[in-house]
């Protein structure tokens, strides 16, 4: 069989999309979401619905909601529940801070529950004084990952269009089979796409799509395009998108879904140094080290004055300290974190690095006294915040190659704690 043919070919519509984007066009008309999220998601063989399913302290509609919120030209955002779950989603709503959305309910079909979506957008639900929407987007609330861009694509190609939607190569051959289980034939896999969201449309012409269709489509429909083709006559433009745009359906979905958070959680981090010259050695060393590991890091002396922006910055820290416990310092940088709310959304890792130097400069070997117990109490409340603090000591060598190993070996550890945030792992001081 072939393989599917990889977009390489613009349409005129397509280079338009992408002047668009390149100009960063304002979207000039009112643009709205429904995140379907009324279902129980019984592939996952969980108890919770997926949607509802938490990793990194935070469930996934969560995700998806704050994915939308970011886009400045999106005016508002339905999600819609089951009954039962209205109150859990009013929670969350309030937890995250989640701004400008309406909770409608669900029905017991995905279709039912996108059209109680698209009418609540023209019918005042909620008792707001909403603008229906010229373009309205049906993204599945299980789908946590989709750019801005590419939410524009969709969305310029539908007011273009009337209807527009996303579709990825498919990674297997589709076969019909007989009713004895033989293969009756397959399909050319080159000429198919898998469908994926999100889709766009003309408000209107979803709406009356919705009011046109049978109860057969209401009950086992699976595609909004199709019912903008069959009864409005509208032909969806389909454009291209990332892998990213996945459906979480099964349980190991869940898992990947955190690893690639957790991925562009860790991309950066910040090295405070306090000012002293040894912890500047070390914080250099470590940005060399931690850059040829894929991390851009930052050096600074403290986060005052200008330097304070870090904090507001997706940035982990690193805090150095020679000699001494700078739990007072790391006290300071929680308690910032915690004033710019930097932790609401995402845990924050702070590893603290002390530096052992010994007078002659040779390495210091006595133990660190009460610190441990000191740095499990801080990392315990501060995790109660969300923010993990992590503990790594190394003694100076004058020795380079000891000297570069350690240092190595900070780097790795330090890597590898702000990659994958265990819990478990916080208020550990770690031996480099
Ligand atoms: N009555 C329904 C059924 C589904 N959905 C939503 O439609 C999206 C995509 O559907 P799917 O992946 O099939 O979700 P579930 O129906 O929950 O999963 P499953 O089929 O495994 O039960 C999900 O966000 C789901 O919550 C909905 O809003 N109302
Ligand atoms: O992407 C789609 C729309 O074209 C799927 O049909 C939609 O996500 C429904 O999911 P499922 O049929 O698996 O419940």
């Amino acid at each position: 069989m072939d393989r599917p043919v990889e977009p390489g070919h613009f349409s005129a519509c397509e280079a338009r999309l992408d002047k668009h984007i390149a100009g960063r066009c304002s979207v000039d008309f009112p643009v709205a979401v429904v995140l379907p999220a009324g279902g129980s998601g019984e592939r996952t063989g969980l108890l919770t619905p997926k949607q509802f399913c938490t990793f990194l302290n935070r469930p996934l509609i969560s995700y998806t909601i704050q994915t939308f919120e970011r886009v400045p030209w999106i005016q508002s955002i339905v999600v819609v529940v089951a009954k039962e779950s209205l109150d859990l989603m009013m929670d969350i709503i309030h937890r995250f801070h989640h701004r400008n959305v309406l909770v409608v309910h669900g029905g017991s079909t995905r279709h039912r529950s996108i059209f109680n979506g698209v009418r609540a957008l023209s019918e005042g639900e909620g008792g707001t004084d909403r603008v229906k929407p010229k373009v309205v987007i049906i993204h599945d609330a299980v789908r946590p990952f989709v750019e801005e861009d590419f939410l524009l694509k969709i969305t310029m190609a539908a007011k273009e269009q009337g209807a527009a939607g996303a579709i990825r190569p498919l990674v297997s051959t589709v076969i019909a089979t007989t009713l004895e289980g033989y293969l009756d034939h397959s399909l050319e896999r080159a000429m198919y796409r898998a469908s994926e969201m999100p889709q766009g449309f003309i408000y209107d012409v979803i709406y009356q799509a919705y009011q046109r269709c049978s109860e057969s489509d209401f009950e086992f429909g699976t595609e909004c395009l199709h019912l903008a083709l069959q009864y409005c006559g509208t032909n969806a433009k389909l454009i291209e998108g990332p892998p990213t745009l996945w459906k979480v359906t099964y349980k190991r979905d869940l898992a990947a879904a955190e690893s690639v958070v957790k991925e562009t959680l860790s991309q950066s981090a910040c090295v405070v140094t306090g000012g002293s010259a040894q912890a500047t050695e070390l914080a250099n060393a470590l940005q060399r080290s931690m850059s040829a590991l894929d991390m851009e890091v930052d050096v600074i002396s403290d986060l005052m004055g200008d330097d304070a922006k870090s904090l507001s910055k997706e940035w982990n820290f690193i805090r150095v300290s020679v000699n001494s416990s700078c739990f007072s310092e790391v006290g300071k940088m929680l308690s910032a974190l915690e004033e710019a709310d930097r932790a609401l959304l995402h845990p924050v890792v702070i590893i603290w690095v002390y530096l052992n130097v010994s007078e002659d400069g040779l390495s210091a070997s006595e133990p660190m006294g009460g610190e441990p117990a000191a740095m499990m109490e801080l990392a315990t409340g501060a995790k109660l915040g969300n923010i993990l603090v992590y503990g790594i000591q190394l003694h100076h060598s004058k020795e380079a190659t000891l000297w570069g190993r350690s240092v190595e070996k900070v780097a790795q550890m330090s890597c590898a704690l702000i990659r994958d945030r265990s819990p478990a792992l916080t208020g550990q001081l770690l031996q480099a």
